[in-house]
């Protein structure tokens, strides 16, 4: 432990208790510093025996900063006494109102009592006027009448010449506005430059013990009392102590300030002060003498490595940032990617389990891709195709027309919808739906032709049956009337333009209902069928024999030169339709009434003509039957 001395400014009194009990309570031997608390004796000058090293601390007043002046390096470290017990006792017999009263007494001073010397100058007292001689310590000076006034502190000396019986006068330095610090602890530059911790540590311990002392006030008196006794410890008891640290806690103003506290300011007030009364020069500089327990950080550095800390963190925020942005950018395309590649494989899927045919070409017609069911529908394989030209199906069945019409619709950017007859690989021709587009990019130009075809073949032929079976007979596979009436108008369109002649032939047949209610129905229909085709052999390929009703049939018969010949045609079907009927190994006889209608002699019209045709049928119905009978005009008459 360091060991070092305290030197305190006056003999052992309460004035001291912080310091023993941070002695006493080990404060400072847990700083590894151990003080010896040295009490003053009357002569002794603290601030020289600290300056010029005896001890290393002192007790001190405001005297201090006259001290720094008279070039001591002194600095203060505490301010225990925020105001300071010093005043002026005289001796009451002394005729003493004012302190001008003290004018040409003997005064005994102690050692750092200058203030007082303010006072009496800031009184217009001259203290060349005062009798000063050297504090002796002892109050019998005064009690005695070897000295008329005496420096003292309040804390003190007032209850000792009380309890003594002795009428004394108080001068008070506050009574003329100075309110100067009291009691504090100082140290040398010299102190606080090799051994800064030290002198932090050493301040940190007394400040603890005074916090201590202050709120133990009994326990300190006892301990001053057995340990700390000075050279008139008689006059001191328990009673005198309470009497002292009572008006050593008024003077700490501890309810308001916290022990050790220095205000910059009141030093420079009391510096200004001394200043004023010429004891100290203008603006005395103070910044040495006031210890900062509690430094600044170098602020320029501060700053400086501020500034760099937040440079760097902005740097490394910035790069952080832009990395998370980075991640996350990439992150976003990841997804996005994943999200296009998922979209792709569904497509795709979708296109190579279609159940149409798909082809992909350029711009140039050249393809590029099919799918699966191409192959299934043409019978080409993906790599017997790619590279050429669609046109390879066409069976040259479809009208060049076709291809214009789809090629300018294409070219214009729009879909072409139609049907077109291809040839599969093996030869076979088929039908297909197509669909083509012109995929384009986002400048409108045409990249790609994407065509979608199904193979509508036996649509086609479901198509072309119901057409059959609409304007056909289904039992004779003859032209039904609808059909037949068809060819009617389209020859008479034709007679007329060709100015030819033509000829409507209605055939019912005779006695054929025996032959279904004898021998069923089936065998009529046979019946029925093999008299159709006898009917058909009679006439030309440009002619059209049609079946209008159960046994009704109708012929027309184009380029007749004269009633004549359809008349023979007529007779000739007759002829053919009498013969024998070999059914199911029977033999049936039927006939046929036939008459006769002809464009332009018997009219224009198709209707015209069909009701004159059946006109001459009833004729020959009625003539009886087996016969030919071309229309004349009285058979209307008859009907
Ligand atoms: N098997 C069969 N019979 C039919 C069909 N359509 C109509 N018939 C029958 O044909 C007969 C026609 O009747 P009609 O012309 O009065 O009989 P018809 O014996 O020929 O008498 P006429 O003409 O006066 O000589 C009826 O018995 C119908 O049921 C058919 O598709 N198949």
């Amino acid at each position: 432990a360091d060991k070092l001395r305290l030197q305190l400014k006056w003999t052992h009194a309460f004035q001291f208790a912080g310091y023993y009990a941070a002695k006493e309570l080990g404060y400072y031997r847990e700083v590894g510093i151990d003080v010896d608390l040295v009490q003053a004796q009357p002569g002794l000058d603290v601030v020289e025996e600290v300056v010029s090293g005896k001890s290393e601390y002192g007790v001190g007043t405001s005297s201090l900063i006259l001290a720094r002046k008279a070039g001591k390096p002194v600095v203060a470290l505490a301010v225990i006494f925020q105001h300071s017990p010093l005043i002026l006792v005289s001796r009451k017999e002394i005729d003493a109102q004012t302190v001008h009263g003290l004018m040409g007494k003997r005064i005994m001073l102690e050692p750092q009592s200058q203030e007082l010397l303010a006072y009496l100058k800031r009184e217009h007292l001259p203290s060349e006027q005062l009798k000063q001689v050297e504090h002796s310590f002892s109050l019998d000076e005064l009690i005695d009448g070897k000295v008329d006034v005496i420096s003292a502190y309040l804390t003190n000396e007032p209850f000792r010449l009380g309890q003594a019986g002795f009428a004394y006068n108080i001068f008070t330095p506050r009574s003329a506005g100075i309110d100067f610090y009291g009691d504090n602890l100082f140290t040398t530059e010299h102190e606080i430059r090799t051994h800064p911790e030290r002198v932090k540590a050493f301040r940190a311990a007394s400040l603890r013990g005074w916090e201590y002392a202050m709120s133990h006030q009994d326990e300190i008196i006892d301990m001053i009392l057995q340990r700390y006794k000075g050279p008139d410890a008689q006059h001191y008891n328990k009673e005198f102590f309470h009497y002292e640290a009572a008006q050593t806690s008024y003077l700490m103003s501890r309810e308001l300030i916290a022990i050790g506290y220095m205000n910059p300011g009141r030093w420079r007030h009391i510096a200004d002060t001394y200043a004023e009364l010429g004891m100290l020069p203008a603006n005395f500089p103070l910044d040495e003498f006031l210890y900062d327990a509690n430094p600044d950080v170098n602020l320029r550095w501060f700053y400086f490595w501020t500034m760099v800390t937040l440079l760097l963190a902005g740097i490394v925020g910035g790069v952080a940032l832009y990395i998370f942005k980075v991640n996350r950018r990439l992150g976003n395309s990841l997804d996005e990617l994943k999200k296009n590649e998922l979209r792709l494989n569904l497509l795709s899927s979708a296109i190579e389990h279609s159940p149409t045919s798909v082809i992909i070409t350029d711009a140039d017609s050249l393809i590029e891709y099919v799918n699966p069911h191409f192959t299934i529908e043409t019978g080409y394989a993906s790599d017997e195709v790619i590279g050429k030209k669609p046109s390879i199906l066409q069976s040259g069945q479809i009208p060049t027309e076709t291809y214009q019409t789809m090629w300018a619709q294409l070219l214009r950017g729009e879909v072409w919808t139609g049907e077109l007859i291809n040839r599969r690989k093996n030869g076979e021709v088929y039908w297909e739906e197509a669909h083509i587009a012109p995929v384009r990019d986002e400048k409108g130009k045409t990249r790609h032709y994407v065509a979608v075809k199904v193979d509508v073949s036996e649509r086609k032929q479901v198509n072309d049956k119901l057409a059959y079976l609409a304007h056909h007979d289904s039992l004779t596979h003859l032209p039904n009337r609808t059909l037949f009436f068809e060819r009617l108008a389209q020859g008479l369109a034709l007679a007329k333009r060709n100015k030819t002649r033509l000829a409507l032939m209605y055939i019912d047949l005779d006695r054929f209902k025996p032959v279904n209610d004898t021998y069923g129905h089936a065998v009529g229909d046979i019946l029925l069928q093999q008299a159709a085709e006898r009917m058909k052999q009679c006439l030309r390929e440009s002619d059209t024999v049609g079946r209008i009703g159960g046994d009704e049939f109708v012929a027309l018969t184009l380029n007749v030169t004269d009633e004549q010949s359809a008349c023979l045609l007529a007779e000739k079907m007759r002829a053919v339709l009498s013969q024998v009927f070999a059914i199911a190994g029977n033999e049936h006889f039927i006939s046929a009434s036939i008459g006769v209608a002809i464009y332009p002699d018997h009219g224009s019209s198709e209707i015209e003509l069909a009701k004159k045709a059946d006109i001459a049928m009833y004729a020959a119905k009625a003539g009886g039957r087996d016969q030919v009978r071309l229309y004349q005009e009285n058979m209307r008459v008859s009907m």
